[in-house]
């Protein structure tokens, strides 16, 4: 048996700018991608995989108890798909900022959900919202509070724009230019980075005054210009914004970038050969890069491989 392929994604723009109201902008990204599958010989990780799928059925055996309104699984057939060693068969790292278990979450709400929203049906606001909450219910097993948008992202596979937190829609990004010299990048940092710990430090400096100020004069300024410089397609301007972002993130969310990379961040901004932001959470996992001459950026990160996501 082997299922439906269910996608990692790419959070653009709006981390952390998405808990206070900022524009954000998803992306799937399809070189890595999971399905549950079933073998007769399981490999160590098929076992591991197959002993976190029974603990997240459990929880969803209690999900659906007290929240039935909400959703509700075929969840005999999910237990006994466990019990006869279904696992899921993912290339998609974890805790690298690329929805892992977004996927997953995915991959299981489209086999085992009843009633449930079909990429196929006319996807009203109220239904994409809907399912974002049956979303986040469902991944916050796997890291505390979640906005449900990386399933989401996952299940569709289109990319999603995001107004606001009550506001969020299917959208088109532009075409990509398959031999253009801009790049969106990623940039490995070689440690895997946990959500929670980094989502909790942000809580914590949003109590202070000064660092909501910078967040919404310049952050979420910024952001929002991004997302809306990217989706019209205004490059130079996405530039500038990029830059400008790169800074105040250096300058602000320090915990949020490993040690070891600080300098090339500033490299980037000093040279202008290209721009580093954070992709997800932080911590670890990815950094994503932005760069109006490919080339010119690989030669400036030759210790380094660059893992392309968009041309254009
Ligand atoms: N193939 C898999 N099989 C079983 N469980 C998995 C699999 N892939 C991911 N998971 C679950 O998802 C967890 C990782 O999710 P987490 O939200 O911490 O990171 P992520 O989704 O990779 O990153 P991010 O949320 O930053 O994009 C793992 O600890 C595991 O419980
Ligand atoms: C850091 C954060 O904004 C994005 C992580 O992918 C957390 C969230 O909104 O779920």
């Amino acid at each position: 048996m082997k299922g439906p392929l269910f996608y990692s994604k790419i959070l653009l723009f709006g981390e952390y700018g998405i808990i206070r109201d900022s524009k954000g902008l998803s992306i799937p990204y399809n070189f890595y991608n999971g399905a549950l599958k079933r073998d007769e010989d399981p490999s160590a990780e098929a076992i591991a995989s197959n002993a976190s799928l029974k603990r997240f059925a459990a929880y969803l055996e209690t999900l659906q108890s007290e929240q039935s309104d909400l959703v509700t699984f075929d969840i005999e057939a999910l237990k006994n798909d466990v019990e006869t060693g279904m696992y899921f068969d993912s290339s998609i790292p974890q805790g690298y900022g690329v929805g892992s278990s977004g996927a997953l979450v995915a991959a299981i709400y489209d086999k085992y959900a009843q009633d449930k929203i079909t990429v196929l049906e006319n996807l009203t606001r109220e239904k994409l919202l809907q399912l974002k909450n049956i979303f986040s219910q469902m991944e916050s097993f796997f890291h505390g509070k979640s906005s449900g948008l990386d399933p989401l992202n996952s299940y569709l596979s289109i990319p999603i724009l995001i107004n606001s937190k009550d506001n969020i829609e299917a959208t088109g990004i532009p075409n990509q230019i398959l031999d253009g010299k801009g790049a969106v990048f990623l940039l490995d940092s070689g440690i895997v980075g946990e959500t929670a710990p980094m989502v909790t430090i942000f809580m914590e400096n949003l109590k202070d005054k000064g660092f909501r100020s910078m967040l919404k004069n310049q952050f979420v300024k910024y952001t929002d210009a991004c997302v809306e410089n990217f989706l019209g397609g205004d490059m130079k301007s996405l530039f500038m914004n990029t830059k400008k972002l790169s800074k105040v993130v250096l300058n602000n969310f320090k915990p949020m970038i490993p040690e070891q990379f600080h300098a090339i961040w500033q490299k980037g901004i000093d040279t202008n050969d290209y721009y580093l932001k954070l992709c997800g959470s932080g911590g670890g996992g990815y950094i994503l890069g932005f760069t109006e001459d490919l080339e010119r950026a690989k030669a400036s990160l030759k210790d380094y491989k660059l893992e392309v996501v968009y041309q254009f």
